[in-house]
């Protein structure tokens, strides 16, 4: 039932990011600017793409989001307003052109049990950031035939505009939708690559959706490092973030491969060239490799677990 995005779509997803932007302009919502978008669970993830989309510029009049926690509703209506939100799922559904699953994926198939009927009657565009569970499953749980579903795997980087996602369509989504997806995670986002094929979700799930967390443990262990070599832990770390900061920021702004950039740090004999010896004797590549392999199939079996039933 789920096969790649159609020929038009795929089109869409090789157009450079230049022309996509004026392509989005002018298929998205023609007669109104801003669609009206309904958020299910407003946990962290709902927080962070919520505070894109106002500073992009989204009227928070026009989001509305749905969370059990009467501490969270009120921590959030504190933040944001004119945002409309209440305990029921059904409510924030009722009226919303998209809406975007955000909680953990225990919870998803009960969750979407509950709002099925307002789906399959008003059929909007539903964005999945829930890790594992696969398009169909979802699906499956709206019944009613082939639901509008695009999945979407951001990072908490978005709390800062710092976000990196990756998106796979189903079939049903058409170009205007994808757009609007797209236009949805670019407000949180500053790299956002679709991929073909649904499995590759769980590949962006092992690298940028978990990967910020590999980031705070090699910024952790270097800090701690740093304390053992004589360092202050304030100055250990100061000196371990905008080292990483900087790092990422030579890599951005550089064509060359990070092999190179590595190297060019790394003076023959000198004090880099001892760390990366060190760092090849550890396995360090062994010892990546492994934590991806490990995210991925997390990935995979919590759609077995949680995406059966
Ligand atoms: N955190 C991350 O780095 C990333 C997470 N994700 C995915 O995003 C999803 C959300 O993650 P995150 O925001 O971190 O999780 P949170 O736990 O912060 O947010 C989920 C929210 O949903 C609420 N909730 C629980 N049950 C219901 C219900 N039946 N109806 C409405 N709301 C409900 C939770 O309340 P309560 O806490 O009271 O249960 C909570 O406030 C997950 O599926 C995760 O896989 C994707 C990318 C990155
Ligand atoms: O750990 C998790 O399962 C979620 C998905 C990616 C980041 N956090």
């Amino acid at each position: 039932m789920f096969r790649f995005a159609p020929s038009s779509t795929r089109l869409y997803r090789f157009m450079p990011a230049t022309e996509r932007i004026s392509h989005i302009h002018n298929m998205v919502s023609p007669q109104k600017a801003h669609s009206t978008i309904a958020f299910i669970g407003g946990g962290n993830m709902a927080e962070a793409i919520i505070g894109g989309l106002v500073s992009s510029g989204h009227p928070s009049s026009s989001i509305s989001f749905s969370d059990l926690a009467q501490e969270r509703r009120d921590y959030m209506k504190t933040k944001y307003p004119s945002i409309k939100s209440s305990a029921d799922n059904l409510d924030v559904v009722a009226d919303a052109e998209v809406v975007i699953l955000a909680v953990k994926p225990q919870v998803l198939h009960n969750v979407i049990n509950g709002i099925a009927p307002a789906l399959q009657a008003r059929k909007p565009l539903v964005i999945s950031i829930v890790a594992g569970i696969a398009a169909a499953s979802i699906n499956r749980w709206i019944g009613g035939g082939e639901s509008a579903i695009v999945r979407c795997m951001p990072n908490t980087p978005a709390l800062v505009g710092e976000g990196a996602a990756g998106l796979y369509a189903t079939a049903a989504v058409n170009e205007a939708q994808m757009g609007l997806a797209e236009k949805i995670v670019n407000a949180i986002s500053k790299q956002t690559v679709w991929v073909d094929t649904e499995s590759q979700i769980d590949a962006v799930t092992a690298i940028s959706g978990s990967g910020p967390a590999y980031f705070f443990l090699i910024m952790e262990a270097m800090e701690n490092a740093g304390v053992e070599a004589g360092l202050s832990k304030e100055d250990a770390k100061a000196l371990t973030i905008q080292t990483c900061l900087g790092a990422a920021k030579i890599a951005q702004n550089s064509d060359e491969e990070l092999a190179t950039l590595r190297r060019k740090v790394t003076s023959p004999k000198g004090t880099t060239e001892a760390a990366i010896n060190a760092m090849e004797d550890g396995k360090i590549r062994n010892v990546m490799a492994s934590a991806v392999q490990a995210a991925q199939q997390r990935s995979r079996e919590l759609a077995e677990i949680f995406g059966e039933q």
